[in-house]
């Protein structure tokens, strides 16, 4: 049975923040980047963060993944509260809880893919499940290419990789920041493609920052930051009426 199914309770959610507010530094020179964020994500749900930018939508995925701390409120990853936690057990959440995808790739060149992906359960010091590995790789188009080299695989072949990476310790949510920033359109969309399977077939929980409307298209829903602020959120929203809204945001 998977990590997410033992150690949470079904029905609750992937992730949720209650009243986040996220100020960097002080006095003066302060900045809030998060203004009392409220959210919850349901389990097997993909979810596109926008907003102009500024609006802080990092932040909110730094918050919301342990990479950064609130100032004030509560953030909820599965059954864990990150709030106030020391930077050692936030390093232990993120390895076994978060998996990310980058829009730079950041496979290891000198690893193979299936020794990339087999690397992230060995720093978290699990035994690799090879038949859940093998999986993952087929589930991702990269089962006929385990024994190959990052330089030698294509941009669109190296973030399937990496998605295989995200999720090979099953992780609570996966948190993808412009993962087709480096894609040309149809890679791009064939990677966005690949979330919703995997969303759908596995019940993966899946959020991701993104600046094109498109890519936001392919999740659940979109919530909208606007000045650190929930500017609004939209459930099963079309490309146009995405980019309608960030219009109405102030972004051309
Ligand atoms: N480490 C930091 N120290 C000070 N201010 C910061 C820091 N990180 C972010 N900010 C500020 O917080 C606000 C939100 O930034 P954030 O990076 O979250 O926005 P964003 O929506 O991701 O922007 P972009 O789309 O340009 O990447 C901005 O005003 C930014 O300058």
């Amino acid at each position: 049975m998977s990590r997410a199914l033992t150690t949470t309770s079904v029905g609750t959610s992937a992730l949720r923040l209650e009243s986040v507010t996220k100020t960097y530094g002080s006095g003066e020179n302060s900045v809030t980047a998060l203004r009392d964020v409220s959210i919850a994500l349901d389990r097997g749900t993909f979810t596109a963060v926008m907003g102009p930018s500024g609006s802080g939508k990092s932040t909110f995925l730094h918050c919301a993944a342990g990479l950064d701390q609130p100032t004030s409120g509560s953030v909820l990853l599965g059954d864990v509260e990150l709030a106030g936690m020391k930077e050692a057990a936030l390093t232990a959440v993120r390895r076994d809880r978060v998996g990310f995808v980058f829009q730079a790739y950041n496979l290891m060149s000198a690893l193979t893919v299936e020794e990339n992906v087999a690397l992230v359960p060995r720093l978290s010091g699990h035994e690799v499940d090879r038949a859940w590995l093998r999986e993952l790789l087929g589930r991702v188009g990269m089962g006929d290419r385990a024994d190959r080299r990052p330089s030698q695989l294509s941009g669109g072949q190296q973030q399937r990789v990496a998605i295989a990476r995200a999720l090979v310790n099953r992780p609570e949510v996966v948190m993808a920041d412009e993962p087709t920033g480096a894609l040309d359109t149809r890679t791009g969309r064939q990677v966005l493609e690949l979330f919703r399977q995997l969303v759908l077939e596995l019940g993966q929980t899946v959020l991701m920052v993104t600046h094109d409307p498109v890519a936001a298209s392919y999740a659940d829903s979109v919530v909208f930051l606007a000045d650190g602020r929930i500017a609004g959120r939209m459930h099963h929203p079309t490309a146009a009426q995405v980019s309608e809204f960030m219009t109405n945001l102030g972004e051309v």
